[in-house]
């Protein structure tokens, strides 16, 4: 089957868990209170605050309250949308001031503008917010990558192990499922996008880099390269 598009998940799949573990997480939390009392009455981020309130069912929360409560969240590791909008804004000035550079593995920075240069449009799919996908790959140490992608997907759109959320996507960017190929480490979101109809490619930085191999016939690979021989 053509593929015609690749939707790619981020941490784990073109970034190191590390970078998103101990780069960016640590850099918001130690300015997430501050920013927050900076910025609470500004649209974008009064809605976050009052989304993070309603989402554990705490609507009249105080603000220092609120900002334990996302303190909490960042060290559980919690795919909250409210938090990671909240993430993105905060992260920006980190990338604008040259102290965040977005890491993207070598191999998938590679192929990522292989696959752009030969006609296949490509999309991501992260639970980090769209502004914080494109601050990874706009401001990342391979360039500028962010102009490579032809869309980008939250989870506004649905959360990442539910298949639906496949299904909208696929319906968004007016591509066939079965057209489509989803790379992501998580086994979970192979599985759902694979029920959505997509082609999956499981990636595991674990394996070498051209390493792979075959689990419930799904491509199971160390980097893009075996993707690329696999699928293109
Ligand atoms: C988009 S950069 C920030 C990464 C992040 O916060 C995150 O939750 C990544 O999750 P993913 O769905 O890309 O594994
Ligand atoms: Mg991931």
């Amino acid at each position: 089957m053509r593929i015609a598009a690749v939707l790619t998940d981020i941490e784990g799949t073109t970034t190191p868990i590390s970078f998103v573990h101990e780069a960016l997480f640590p850099y918001a939390r130690a300015r997430i209170a501050e920013f927050c009392k900076a910025h609470e009455a500004e649209p974008e981020v009064a809605e976050a605050l009052a989304a993070a309130r309603a989402l554990d069912g705490y609507p009249g929360l105080d603000l220092d309250t609120t900002i334990g409560l996302l303190i909490r969240w960042i060290d559980e590791d919690r795919k909250a949308g409210p938090l990671k909008t909240l993430q993105g804004l905060i992260w920006r000035k980190g990338y604008e001031e040259g102290v965040l550079k977005g890491q993207v593995y070598e191999d998938a920075a590679d192929y990522l503008n292989r696959w752009h240069a030969s006609g296949i449009s490509l999309f991501v799919y992260s639970s980090g917010s769209v502004e914080a996908q494109k601050l990874i790959f706009g401001y990342s140490d391979k360039g500028d990558l962010a102009t490579l992608f032809s869309g980008f997907f939250d989870t506004a759109v649905g959360a990442k192990l539910e298949t639906a959320s496949y299904e909208r996507i696929a319906r968004e960017v007016g591509i066939k499922p079965a057209n489509i190929l989803f790379l992501s480490d998580n086994p979970e979101e192979i599985v759902a996008a694979k029920a959505a109809g997509l082609q999956v490619a499981r990636i595991d930085r674990a394996l070498g880099l051209d390493d792979a191999h075959r689990e419930d016939g799904v491509l199971v690979a160390g980097s893009f390269s075996p993707v690329d021989r696999d699928f293109f």
